[in-house]
């Protein structure tokens, strides 16, 4: 069975893409077959697993959204980029930002990245999708075509007001168009312990959500390794394996884990 998990927030620089690396990647060390999508016309997900050029890449996420639109036949090997860590990924360019736009027009188009997703899910145990930061139609599409979604927010700055609207449009999606939609858990990401202000955001997202909604019991620290590893084209585990980023991502992995059972 597969699982499909958004990651979601709708505030930039929060740390969607580097936990789309290194929970897919944590997740194919597991010995699980892991497909990302890049949900994002930035490409950064694309760019972070070595595609530097993203809007050199003939077929993305666009193309195939496109074609299911037009309804021509899709061949699921389309597309997919094979990475030296064992994920495959659906890389996105900036493609994708005119796709949003015309898809304002097309019949159930909060539909188009499920039918796609429906038909590929069968050949991964686990697909992640990075999202962009707003919550448009991209976004509705990843999360009509999820399982759960994975919050990570940022341990720096207040979030409770961001959050609210995000939960208020994941609960709608699941009223409206995605009854099964779980949330799979808010992640502290960036976190500094040196400084008491994290530690206090850190409670007060326990106090706020806690009861509600699962706040994921591993938090990230922050440190230049992480940002570094963007810019190498691989993983955590691969550029600092003994750092304490890799092990915080190793141990979110477990959780994850833990959670499909
Ligand atoms: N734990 C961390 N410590 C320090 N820097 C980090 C950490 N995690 C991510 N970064 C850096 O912070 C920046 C934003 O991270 P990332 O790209 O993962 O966020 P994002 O939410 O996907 O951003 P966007 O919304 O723009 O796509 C990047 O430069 C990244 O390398």
């Amino acid at each position: 069975m597969c699982k499909v998990i958004s990651v979601v927030n709708q505030k930039g620089g929060v740390g969607k893409t580097t936990t789309t690396v290194n929970v897919g990647i944590g997740l194919a060390r597991e010995g699980k077959k892991v497909l990302l999508i890049d949900a994002d016309p930035q490409g950064s997900l694309t760019a972070s697993l070595g595609y530097e050029e993203p809007d050199d890449l003939r077929i993305t996420l666009a193309t195939i959204m496109m074609d299911v639109i037009n309804e021509e036949e899709i061949s699921l090997e389309d597309g997919i980029l094979h990475h030296q860590e064992n994920v495959d990924l659906l890389p996105a360019n900036i493609e994708l930002s005119a796709l949003e736009v015309t898809m304002g027009n097309v019949m159930s188009r909060e539909m188009i990245m499920k039918e796609y997703i429906d038909a590929i899910r069968g050949r991964y145990d686990y697909i992640l999708i990075d999202c962009m930061p707003s919550l448009g139609m991209m976004t509705i599409n990843a999360l009509v075509s999820s399982d759960s979604v994975l919050i990570p927010v940022q341990a720096a700055y207040l979030p409770v007001k961001g959050l609210q609207q995000l939960i208020k449009t994941i609960l709608t999606v699941k009223k409206r168009l995605n009854r099964k939609l779980a949330i799979e858990g808010i992640l502290l990401t960036m976190v500094d312990f040196r400084t008491n202000y994290a530690r206090d955001i850190a409670s007060r997202v326990h106090t706020t959500y806690g009861s509600q909604i699962e706040v994921f019991e591993n938090v990230i620290p922050m440190s230049v390794k992480a940002a570094e590893t963007s810019a190498e084209g691989k993983s955590i585990y691969m550029h600092c394996p003994k750092g304490k980023v890799a092990e915080a991502y190793k141990n979110l992995t477990q959780e994850v884990l833990k959670n499909e059972k």
